[in-house]
């Protein structure tokens, strides 16, 4: 059936059981589609085809390729030559190569699809896969190939079902676009995340021991699989290029200042310019809510006797964050509402007793 939901469709081959192999297997079974997982790896590929607990009769209506990129062509060459009646999607980090090496064989373009979901893990193998890893996350597509050459509107539409009934919102790109966004919001972050996680090696244990949520934070994808990032940062290192050496000048310049305080200030004040500019996670632009802190008691019951009063009130709680230490009595939760709701809640709050302070 095509909607503007897209199209759907009843069985998919994934070739690859990794991360998003195995996520995406796991979320399309939950949604009654036939789901065969495919490996070089013959472990990978049974914890997967075990986790998923699905099978396909037949020819699989689409395949997806859930694989590093440099394996892309040879697979894909195979996969075409033995289903022409399939459709073909891919979902790796870059986007320029895949398009370019599918378009080299005949017919290719038309049947293919190249996306990539912008959500994922530090950590890949099945053993990670979640089926709620693209909820609310974007998702990219790339109908329209260099040369002009357009992809099929029944692959479009199947792609689009695959991405909407997993829950992404999809967002149409070309590919260089794709690639020249990505390498500012994933593929830099990856290297620098990984440049400061190399700093600690040699590091004494007592001094790692201080570590905070900070030193956590900023690292976490440096966690992140050496061989395909290196083939990430490999295939983009045209668009990677001009923002290293960005960063290069800015460090630079951060040495030749450090003994000026307010240069130093303004390098901290840039980054919480940089940093407020990121979106929230569907994307689009950064909604501002205003945050309502309310302290409550740690006992059991205060979270949701607090939510009651939300419901009471009719406000809308768009987020939380809670903080708590152990051995401490009282608990600081921050809510996140528009600032009418905010102003309605304080107000409620505040007239049946609860330990609320000024909103920001
Ligand atoms: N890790 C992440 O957060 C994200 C990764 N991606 C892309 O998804 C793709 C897969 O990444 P992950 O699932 O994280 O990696 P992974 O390492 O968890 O899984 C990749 C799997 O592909 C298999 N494989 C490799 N070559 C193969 C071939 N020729 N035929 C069959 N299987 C083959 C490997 O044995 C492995 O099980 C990559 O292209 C990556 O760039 C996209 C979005 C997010
Ligand atoms: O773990 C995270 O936060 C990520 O951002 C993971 C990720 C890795 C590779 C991609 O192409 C997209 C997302």
């Amino acid at each position: 059936m095509a909607t503007n939901e897209g199209k759907a469709f009843s069985s998919i081959r994934i070739i690859g059981s990794g991360l998003i192999g195995t996520s995406i297997g796991l979320a399309l079974a939950a949604r009654g589609v036939q789901v065969e997982m495919l490996d070089l790896d013959q472990k990978a590929q049974k914890l997967a085809q075990d986790l998923i607990a699905s099978e396909i009769s037949g020819a699989p209506e689409v395949i997806l390729f859930a694989i590093p990129a440099s394996a892309l062509a040879e697979t894909f060459e195979r996969e075409f030559a033995l289903n022409p009646g399939s459709k073909f999607i891919d979902i790796a980090s870059v986007k320029t190569k895949p398009q370019v090496e599918v378009s080299r064989i005949s017919g290719g373009s038309s049947r293919f699809l190249a996306t990539h979901p912008m959500a994922g893990r530090e950590i890949g193998g099945a053993a990670s896969a979640r089926a709620d890893l693209f909820e609310g996350r974007t998702w990219i597509y790339c109908p329209t190939y260099a040369d002009g050459a357009q992809v099929d509107s029944d692959v479009l539409e199947t792609g689009l079902w695959l991405i909407k009934s997993l829950g992404a919102t999809p967002i149409s790109m070309s590919a260089s676009r794709h690639d020249s966004a990505v390498a500012l919001v994933s593929h830099l972050p990856q290297i620098v995340a990984s440049l400061l996680a190399a700093q600690l090696k040699g590091a004494k244990s007592e001094d790692l021991d201080l570590a905070g949520a900070g030193l956590r934070d900023t690292t976490r994808i440096a966690a992140s699989d050496p061989e395909l990032w290196q083939e990430i940062i490999s295939s983009n290192a045209q668009e990677i290029l001009p923002l290293l050496i960005n960063l290069q000048n800015d460090l630079g310049s951060l040495i030749e200042s450090l003994d000026d305080p307010a240069k130093v200030g303004s390098f901290i004040a840039a980054g919480n310019e940089g940093r407020s500019m990121i979106p929230g996670k569907h994307g689009g632009k950064a909604r501002e809510y205003t945050q309502l802190p309310v302290v409550i008691e740690d006992k059991p019951g205060q979270l949701a006797a607090l939510f009651d009063e939300c419901a009471k009130a009719s406000v809308n709680v768009e987020d939380l964050t809670i903080e708590h230490s152990p051995g401490q009595f009282t608990g600081l939760i921050t809510l996140a509402l528009s600032a009418s709701d905010a102003a309605i809640l304080q107000k409620h709050l505040e007239e049946s007793g609860w330990n609320v302070h000024a909103p920001r």
